[in-house]
């Protein structure tokens, strides 16, 4: 009774209920306007929960989307991980899911006809439930606020929407289509006409807990997820066995129940003022005694502020009369202002209940599920992070080492390059020098080698071009197999000697691992290097014109030719030939073979011509120019001496006559041939060495080129590694930044969560 007193005197001293109501002229008056209220408590945290899970919803998605570009590289992310993130996304839907939905409930249970559609009409200032004597309400009905500004009902299961005036018919028990009394039925009112709805508060009416035993039913279906439960009590009787019943069923089924107890119908108090006190001190007594002692939720102080005695229909009609809404009766009993007063302690009372049970109940359990969600993508996070900068760090090494190799390799190319240009030039020099020198050699044992040609010589026209066509394969082959004979072994070695030292110059360069594959292509030839020598000789010599016509050795010519071969330079010097120029067939030879003529003396050659030429001007004289010779000779030595040398000479010419056979003719012409091809081949002496130093430039160009494609190969192979393990540093740098930051928004929303707990939870 003290505690009710002084509520009252402190009500009446205006510091008690602040937010809802003012007293103007005895009228009250309701402020809809409740930014104060205790629900927005509930109000701001359910937003900022929301605002919170937005953003771990984009966080998960974003964590989800990371991963799957992070998957393709091996050694990032588990295909669990990923899975296990891609968990994360549907269940924070969900939560999200039933955020939306989350609200705070208040479930009305009482006998018939106490009052509970009142009292819920009374606080929804407006007449919205059906109410009247006997027994109404035949289902339950749950009155919650609606997104748009119409108000309608839904049935249960159904998604038509129903004009709102047939709630009266829908949830009346007299009425014909009555529901089961375990159905329910949404009446949607629209938010702004009722502040409480506005704020997300769910306001559930029952049948009364007199008019049926499926208690349990009820329970199950409709107590479950209520955070305020309200036993509307019949002040003009007493608590109930089958109220304390039910709510005995509820206290097994939930912990800690909020229970308020609203002795409703106070007004009848009136009345009976004498007894008012005592009859009020007994009912409290009682509730009392029942929450404290026999349910158990609270103590026995908590339960003096949980039990109310008001008049919902006071309350009810005030409150229409505030809107100017007709009311059925207008006339309010004595005191109804200090009823009215404890109505509306009540609605502060339960708001600052319900919010904080509310926002306890539904939002404590989303904040650690929350938490949860980011620490456990947090973990994955850190283990890609730790992974993606291990990687990194190996693939730097990588980086590192590839760009070691290639530089060294380089360097190493570009000296042995060089090295390897000073070693074929020598090569080839050496080549050079000796093919020249030992063509010279063989050339000037062209004569043994031509006298080794044994073919039956003729000296008939076609028999000879024969003989010279087999002469000359015979000195072309033998030359060149004298040549390979003496060269081959020599330079073949040199050549061996130098591939291998450029085929291990160029292994070494290789990088270790790539030596193995390049083993095959390095080695040299296995065939040694042989040098073609292409003398031709055919070509070469096919202007020999041989000259096998009969020549006395003592004749005019041949003295004239041998005294000039003895002394022709200095006979030459004093007293040139003035010759008569020679006919054409005579000077046959080719001009480029032809020798130079020059101002100097006449040649050998030229001197037979003379002699012929003189001889044949003597004997052209006739008898008198003979008869003047013989004549002198016989004169000057004596006929005798005459006739003894003329017999001499003719003997001496007969002899030569008589010997100039086939063999003979053969010999001269061998020694014509020797001296024709040594003349020619010797003319191509620098061409044959400078060829086969050209074949072993080549050879070794060749492979050395091999060897540097080999090299360049294995170099591009390495800049594609290079440029694999570039992409691959990127991609991972990417990745462990992508990962810390999103590791790191874990962190901050786990900061956030916590935030959220110390503002709404930790003092709630
Ligand atoms: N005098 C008085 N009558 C009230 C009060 N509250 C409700 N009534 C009346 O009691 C009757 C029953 O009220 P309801 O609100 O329908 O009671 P209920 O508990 O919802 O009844 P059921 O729906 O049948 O369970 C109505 O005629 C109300 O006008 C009150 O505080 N004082």
């Amino acid at each position: 009774m003290a505690a009710y007193v002084n509520r009252t005197i402190s009500m009446m001293a205006g510091d008690g209920p602040h937010n809802v109501a003012t007293l103007n002229n005895g009228n009250v008056r309701v402020n809809m306007t409740n930014v104060d209220s205790p629900l927005q408590i509930f109000v701001r945290a359910k937003k900022k929960i929301n605002d919170i899970f937005v953003e771990i919803d984009d966080y998960v998605k974003d964590a989800v989307t990371f991963m799957h570009a992070v998957s393709g590289e091996p050694g990032i992310a588990t295909a669990q991980d990923v899975t296990n993130v891609e968990g994360f996304v549907d269940k924070v839907q969900a939560i999200r899911e039933v955020l939306k939905r989350d609200h705070m409930k208040v479930a009305f249970f009482g006998r018939t006809s106490n009052g509970k559609s009142t009292v819920i009409n009374a606080m929804l200032h407006d007449k919205i439930l059906p109410s009247g004597i006997g027994h109404t309400t035949n289902c339950f009905l749950q009155v919650e606020g609606s997104d748009t500004d119409e108000a309608f009902l839904r049935t249960e299961g159904s998604t038509e929407k129903q004009n709102v005036q047939s709630v009266g018919q829908l949830g009346h028990a007299l009425c014909d289509t009555r529901l089961q009394e375990c159905s329910l039925v949404h009446v949607y009112w629209p938010r702004e006409l009722c502040a409480l709805l506005r704020d997300d508060v769910v306001l559930v009416d029952s049948p009364g807990v007199d008019v049926t035993p499926n208690l349990d039913d009820w329970i199950d279906q409709y107590c479950l997820d209520a955070d305020v439960f309200v036993l509307v009590a019949n002040s003009e009787s007493t608590l109930m066995l089958t109220e304390k019943n039910f709510f005995h069923k509820v206290s097994t089924k939930i912990s800690q129940p909020n229970i308020f107890i609203l002795n409703n119908r106070w007004d009848a108090s009136a009345s009976e003022p004498e007894y008012l006190d005592q009859v009020r001190t007994q009912h409290a007594d009682r509730c009392v005694d029942f929450l404290a002692r026999e349910l158990r939720v609270c103590s026995a102080k908590e339960a003096e502020e949980r039990i109310f005695f008001i008049s919902a229909k006071e309350a009810l009609m005030t409150r229409l009369r505030e809107r100017e809404k007709p009311v059925s009766s207008p006339i309010l009993a004595d005191g109804h202002q200090i009823r009215y007063f404890e109505f509306l302690d009540f609605e502060r009372k339960f708001e600052e209940c319900i919010s904080q049970s509310a926002v306890r109940t539904k939002f404590a359990q989303h904040s650690r599920r929350g938490k949860s969600i980011a620490a456990d993508v947090c973990a994955v996070l850190d283990h890609i992070y730790t992974n993606a900068t291990e990687l990194k760090a190996a693939k730097v090494e990588q980086q590192r080492v590839l760009h070691e190799q290639l530089s060294a390799i380089e360097e190493q190319l570009t000296s042995s390059t060089r090295q390897m240009k000073d070693k074929i030039n020598r090569m080839v020099e050496s080549v050079e020098h000796k093919v020249s020198l030992t063509l010279s050699q063989e050339i000037r044992r062209l004569s043994a080698l031509v006298d080794e040609y044994d073919q039956p010589f003729r000296s008939d026209r076609a028999a000879l071009d024969a003989y010279k066509r087999a002469l000359h394969r015979h000195v072309e082959s033998g030359l060149g197999s004298r040549l390979k004979k003496r060269l081959s072994s020599d330079i073949g070695h040199e050549m061996d000697e130098a591939q291998k030292e450029m085929a291990e110059r160029m292994y070494s360069i290789l990088p270790s691992g790539k030596r193995a594959a390049a083993a095959n292509y390095i080695i040299p030839h296995q065939q040694p290097f042989e040098v073609l020598y292409r003398l031709n000789c055919d070509n070469l010599c096919a202007d020999f014109q041989e000259d096998l016509s009969f020549r006395f050795s003592y004749g005019i010519t041949a003295l004239i030719q041998r005294f000039q071969g003895k002394h022709g330079a200095r006979l030459a010097l004093k007293n040139p030939p003035n010759y008569t120029p020679l006919p054409a067939t005579i000077s046959a030879a080719p001009p480029a073979l032809a020798t130079p003529r020059s101002a100097g003396p006449l040649s050998a050659e030229e001197w037979g011509m003379v002699s012929k030429f003189a001889l044949g001007a003597v004997t052209s004289q006739g008898t008198m120019g003979g008869l003047l010779l013989s004549g002198l000779l016989l004169k000057t030595v004596g006929w005798r001496i005459v006739a003894v040398t003329g017999v001499l000479y003719g003997a001496l010419y007969l002899y030569e006559r008589l010997t100039w056979t086939g063999a003979a003719q053969e010999r001269l012409f061998k020694r014509q041939y020797v001296a024709h091809a040594g003349k020619k081949l010797r003319l191509i002496v620098d061409l044959t060495s400078a060829n086969c130093s050209h074949q072993v430039q080549q050879e070794l160009s060749t492979m050395f080129a091999r060897l540097c494609r080999l090299i360049n190969e294995a170099t591009t192979e390495m800049d594609d590694e290079l440029m694999d393990v570039k992409e691959a540093i990127k991609l991972l740098e990417d990745a462990s930044t992508s990962a810390k930051k999103l590791r790191n928004k874990a962190s901050y929303l786990s900061h956030e969560l916590e935030l959220f707990d110390d503002a709404f939870l930790k003092n709630n």
